[in-house]
């Protein structure tokens, strides 16, 4: 088992990965004198019930809430069913909340915990490849609104997190990809030692279906290293997280979130790399190579007949756009980005056209 120390202005807490990790968590709730809310993806829950029904039957403090994960249900109607359940069950301030699923149910129940009383304990149980190497770590929580992602939140850290490789034995090789999608972006975050070490096992993890808890800790390492110098993307640092993320989002959005947000991602980047390579902020060859080196990753082909107006109208609605001027987090080479670099529209519709054609052959 590997442990992992995140230290954030706000709160400092363990991030535990490997196999079996669930007992561990099991453990430390052995006897808790306060009460807690498994808010659990019905589809965890149908799949790994025994170990579940296991804890929840053990003690008699512990409540439970199930949803379907869907991008659809990341909404405020949903935290305030959750938050009708806890004030039903008289939690109070001192009571905490279990996310056990995959980056939806974190990002839900994590909103909630952020909201209810003002905030009371959360704990994060990632289940799926993307929510143990990304979402849940670094305390962002949220819900989607008006069709656009995650546009109410809150900064919320969890107080430890359990990330158990058992559960992901039953993940779809669609959810595999998506989870491969934010693993992608952490080959550009430092220098070219981990491009290669990431671009690797990245590769072997799709060919083989092995997960690799190295793989895993080094991506939560090179998160919770931005997290600790701007928990709260003051500085402008965490933007470096959300490379791809303007054209993912407006992807998801377009499509009405028919695709996985990993895979959006992986178009995202691609499309990011595009863009830098026509601001000439890499080379022609430079781009070639990002683009070969990871061309074992698929784009999902409902990106590709997207419509461009569309996904260009979303990317001016990105939460991070100042006055619907598109805004991106570019890559010049591993381990130098560029954050807050105005792109004109007509360069990103040249650059979705290009992302189509080249992957529309591949
Ligand atoms: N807060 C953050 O920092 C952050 C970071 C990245 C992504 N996100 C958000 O996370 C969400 C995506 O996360 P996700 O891909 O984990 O989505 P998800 O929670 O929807 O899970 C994906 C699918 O996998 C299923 N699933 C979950 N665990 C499983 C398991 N062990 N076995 C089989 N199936 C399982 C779910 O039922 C669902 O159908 C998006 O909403 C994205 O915006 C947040
Ligand atoms: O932790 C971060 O910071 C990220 O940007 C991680 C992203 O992978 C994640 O998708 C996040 O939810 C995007 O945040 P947003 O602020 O762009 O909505
Ligand atoms: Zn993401």
């Amino acid at each position: 088992m590997k442990k992992i120390e995140v230290k954030t202005e706000s709160k400092s807490y363990e991030v535990l990965i490997g196999q079996n990790v669930f007992s561990q968590f099991v453990q430390d709730f052995n006897k808790p004198d306060f009460k807690i809310l498994v808010v659990c993806d019905k589809n965890v829950y149908r799949l790994h019930r025994t170990r579940i029904d296991d804890l929840l039957n053990s003690k008699e403090n512990f409540y439970f809430y199930s949803f379907n994960s869907t991008e659809r249900n990341k909404n405020l109607k949903n935290t305030e069913l959750i938050y009708k359940h806890l004030f039903k069950n008289n939690f109070s301030r001192k009571d905490a909340i279990v996310a056990l699923g995959g980056g939806i149910v974190g990002d839900v129940a994590g909103f909630v915990a952020a909201t209810y009383m003002r905030g009371i304990s959360f704990y994060q149980v990632p289940t799926t490849l993307l929510s143990m190497v990304d979402s849940s770590v670094g305390g962002k929580t949220g819900v989607n609104f008006i069709e656009i992602k995650n546009l109410i939140g809150a900064f919320y850290q969890p107080e430890k997190v359990y990330a158990d490789l058992n559960f992901l034995e039953t993940l779809s090789p669609k959810e595999i990809i998506s989870g491969a999608g934010e693993i992608f972006k952490y080959a550009f975050l430092a220098d070219e030692e981990n491009y290669l070490l990431i671009r690797n096992k990245l590769a072997k993890l799709l060919s083989e279906k092995k997960f690799d808890e190295n793989l895993i800790a080094r991506c939560i390492k090179l998160k919770a290293a931005v997290v600790e110098n701007d928990e709260k993307e003051l500085s402008g640092l965490r933007k470096v997280l959300n490379l791809g993320h303007t054209f993912a989002h407006a992807f998801e959005s377009a499509l009405k979130f028919q695709i996985k947000h990993g895979e959006a991602v992986i178009a995202g980047i691609f499309a990011s790399l595009i863009v830098s390579e026509k601001l000439d902020i890499i080379s022609k060859s430079d781009f070639q190579k990002y683009v070969s080196d990871f061309l074992f990753l698929p784009v999902n082909k409902k990106i590709l007949n997207s419509d461009t107006d569309s996904v260009i109208e979303f990317m001016k609605s990105d939460k991070k756009t100042s006055d619907r001027k598109i805004k991106l987090v570019l890559a010049s080479k591993p381990g130098n980005m560029l954050i807050d670099v105005f792109v004109d529209e007509r360069l990103v519709k040249k650059s979705l056209k290009e992302l189509f054609e080249i992957f529309r052959t591949v």
